[in-house]
């Protein structure tokens, strides 16, 4: 491995483990394992704790590769829809841990670099509490500057549509993300749908407006929460890597538990072996 890999390797973990000892309590039942090459320290951290920490636990994957990590870390797998009911309602998770494309000034993340993006929405909104892991490339203050697509998961069928669409809406050149170099054809996602890549210009934040929601998506420039929005009443799209709009303490002020798509706080392992922690204002 060269050294900047390693630089890059290093900062992941030191990520992880600075977020799950700071997340996880004894306490937790029910705990979100995302996907992608950071989430295995983050399972690697919990694992180090032992199983008197972690005995009780529940681990609920966001995918086959997570799955694959739980499985093989020999802890307690369980299902999104095989949490018990309390009071007629599914019980929430008490926190996930997932990683992220890029994370913006106000914790609003682009994910889906690994396909993985819908069932990582899910488990995201069932949670209690999301931690974001990363390193710190990842970090920048406007969405689609560094990571400049944003990945959406399309019904196959429906993927040429939505491809004019796109274009439609400003999106120069969207595209099918293939299976190359490992498999030949489009990438098929872990619920059998599709995954197109649609670039746009770095996005706004909604304080980046001042009032002037009338220019949100003007001349191709948008604001991410109308964009989430218009994505999303395309149909043939089942699910988007955006994750915005508020955070679980704030869903609980707002109301509106199990809707919460943004992290409490992102952890950015430095290359300097520090983590710098973005946390919810
Ligand atoms: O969203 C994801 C998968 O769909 C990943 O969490 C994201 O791509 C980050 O991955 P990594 O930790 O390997 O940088």
């Amino acid at each position: 491995m060269s050294s900047a890999a390693e630089l890059v390797e290093s900062a992941k973990k030191l990520a992880a483990f600075q977020a799950v000892d700071e997340h996880l309590l004894p306490s937790h039942r029910f705990v979100g394992i995302g996907s992608g090459s950071t989430v295995v320290y983050v399972v690697e951290a919990i694992v180090a704790k032992g199983p008197s920490f972690y005995g009780a636990m529940s681990f609920i994957p966001t995918g086959s590769q997570s799955k694959g990590l739980i499985r093989a870390a020999g802890l307690t797998l369980a299902n999104l829809d095989e949490r018990p009911l309390v009071d007629g309602r599914l019980v929430q998770l008490d926190v996930c841990f997932d990683g992220a494309d890029e994370v913006d000034d106000d914790l609003n993340l682009i994910k889906g670099g690994g396909a993985c993006l819908f069932q990582e929405k899910l488990v995201a909104v069932a949670a209690k509490k999301f931690v974001a892991v990363a390193d710190y490339r990842k970090q920048s203050s406007r969405l689609c500057t560094k990571w400049k697509t944003i990945p959406i998961e399309v019904l196959p069928l429906a993927a040429p549509d939505v491809l004019v669409r796109l274009q439609a809406m400003g999106s120069p050149t969207p595209a099918i993300r293939t299976g190359l170099p490992s498999k030949a054809g489009e990438c098929v996602t872990d619920n059998g749908m599709w995954i197109i890549d649609a670039p746009f210009p770095p996005l706004l934040l909604p304080k980046d407006l001042a009032g002037e929601a009338e220019g949100a998506g003007k001349d191709g420039v948008w604001e991410i929460n109308r964009l989430a929005r218009e994505l999303l009443s395309i149909p043939g799209i089942v699910e988007i890597g955006l994750f915005h709009g508020f955070n679980g303490a704030e869903a609980v002020s707002l109301g509106k538990e199990g809707q919460a798509q943004k992290p409490v706080a992102a952890y950015f392992g430095t290359a300097e072996g520090t983590v710098d922690v973005q946390r919810a204002k």
